[in-house]
């Protein structure tokens, strides 16, 4: 790789590879999906070659299932692995009691079916993504096409009748045409800048017909790796606290860092 790591990706980098040695011989390993959780899964590709570590992971988009393939992982579907020891996944923004906002990178469904599948959910963030309110970062929510338009206006409406802040919901695009999602869906923001509630917030989208699930992850994680750009990690747990604070030393010129596509 040329050029230096932006301190964002050292932190994503160093919570990736403190949360790799979660991974143990045998496991079935739930794999998500973006920037933080491909440093993991380059990680753990480095794990299986240089120490023989041997587990089946079950990949949260088709785009993490063709890295984790090239890093010498073994693929399985979840169907085929049937349940998870643990899934280690980055999110867009976490609060106190680790309740995240995730969908970001559009592969929200499979997060959530493949996190909520497992014995332990552990999300790996850069510091930066940690928030006293969950909001700020646009709430993704996956709406089937048919009737995309009736959706959105029950979503708004929805939106009107909790006096959630913020009500503008935008259609995400990829280029001229709607973002098409692994599953075929339609992906829709939703700009609120504060969710007040986020456990009925959550509730009352997937009443809505054609709301096939929102990026609002409650209760599911059960520990955050926190990354900082000067190589501190730390690890946090819902029931205890903080439970290890550590640094990672790397060399920028190690063979994770050759060949980045991104
Ligand atoms: O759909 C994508 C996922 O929820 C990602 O885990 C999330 O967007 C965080 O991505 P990144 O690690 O690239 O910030």
């Amino acid at each position: 790789m040329t050029g230096e790591l932006s301190p964002i990706d050292k932190a994503k980098f160093v919570a990736a590879k403190r949360a790799a040695d979660f991974v143990e011989n045998g496991m079935r390993v739930g794999l998500g999906t973006g920037s933080t959780a491909a440093w993991l899964v380059r990680c753990l590709g480095e794990r299986v070659r240089e120490e023989g570590l041997t587990f089946r992971g079950v990949p949260t988009s088709t785009r993490t299932a063709e890295l984790a393939r090239d890093v010498g992982i073994e693929v399985v579907t979840l169907d085929e692995a049937r349940w998870l020891d643990v899934t280690i996944d980055g999110a867009d923004e976490f609060d106190a009691e680790l309740n995240l906002i995730k969908g970001g990178g559009g592969a929200l469904l499979q997060e959530k079916i493949v996190a909520t599948a497992s014995d332990r959910m552990i999300v790996i963030a850069d510091a930066a993504k940690e928030v006293e309110t969950l909001g700020a970062f646009p709430l993704p929510v996956e709406v089937i096409p048919f009737g995309r338009t009736a959706s959105q206006a029950l979503i708004e409406e929805a939106l009107v009748s909790m006096d959630v802040m913020g009500r503008q919901t935008t259609l995400r695009m990829n280029g001229d045409t709607p973002y098409v999602t692994d599953e075929g869906n339609h992906i829709l923001d939703l700009h609120l800048s504060r969710i007040g509630n986020a456990r009925q917030l959550a509730m009352v989208l997937n009443q809505i017909p054609g709301v096939v699930e929102n990026g609002l992850f409650i209760d599911i994680c059960d520990q955050v790796v926190v990354g900082y750009g000067d190589g501190r990690v730390e690890v946090r747990d819902i029931n205890a606290g903080t439970v290890s604070e550590g640094r990672l030393d790397f060399a920028e010129d190690d063979n994770l860092f050759r060949d980045l596509g991104d």
